[in-house]
């Protein structure tokens, strides 16, 4: 099952300018800024009561962040949810006609375990699977 919403991703141009944006905007400073180097990202997180707000700055030509920004407007890039499971999580979803983006949980931001859910099977979302590693 998935449970919490566990954060909303970005896509942003300018990571420094989005930044400054959202803390005026949210009222507070980002409790975090990681590069994830598998995924050529920047990122700057921000923790909205139990969920987080993850702006994303492609670092790279092929990162999936880049990619996006050459055809589409900066906003809402991907939902990511917590889950317990993320083997049984992935499993359960193949099984129901999900197309999986990653076959293996690979290691995202801010300490978890992720695997990405293609949108053309999610109804035009990227969907995120979240696990904390301990
Ligand atoms: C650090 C980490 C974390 O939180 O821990 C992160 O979040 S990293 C976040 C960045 N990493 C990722 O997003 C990794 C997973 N993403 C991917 O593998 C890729 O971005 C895909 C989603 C497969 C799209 O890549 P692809 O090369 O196929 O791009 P494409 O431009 O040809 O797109 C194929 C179709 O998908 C659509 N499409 C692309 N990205 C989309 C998105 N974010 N939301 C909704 N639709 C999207 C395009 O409009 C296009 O639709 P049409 O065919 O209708 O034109
Ligand atoms: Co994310």
């Amino acid at each position: 099952m998935l449970t919490n919403l566990e954060h909303l991703g970005l896509a942003v141009k300018d990571l420094e300018a989005a930044t400054a944006l959202y803390t005026k905007l949210l009222g507070q400073e980002p409790y975090k800024r990681e590069h994830v180097a598998s995924e050529a990202v920047d990122t700057v997180f921000f923790q909205v009561g139990g969920s987080k707000i993850e702006l994303l700055a492609g670092t790279s030509p092929e990162s999936a962040i880049t990619r996006y920004l050459d055809k589409k407007p900066e906003g809402i890039h991907h939902v990511a949810f917590e889950v317990d499971d993320i083997r049984a999580e992935m499993a359960r979803l193949r099984a129901e006609g999900f197309i999986l983006l990653n076959e293996e949980p690979k290691q995202g931001a801010d300490n978890k375990l992720v695997c990405f859910v293609h949108p053309k099977s999610a109804n035009g979302v990227l969907v995120e699977l979240c696990q904390s590693i301990q």
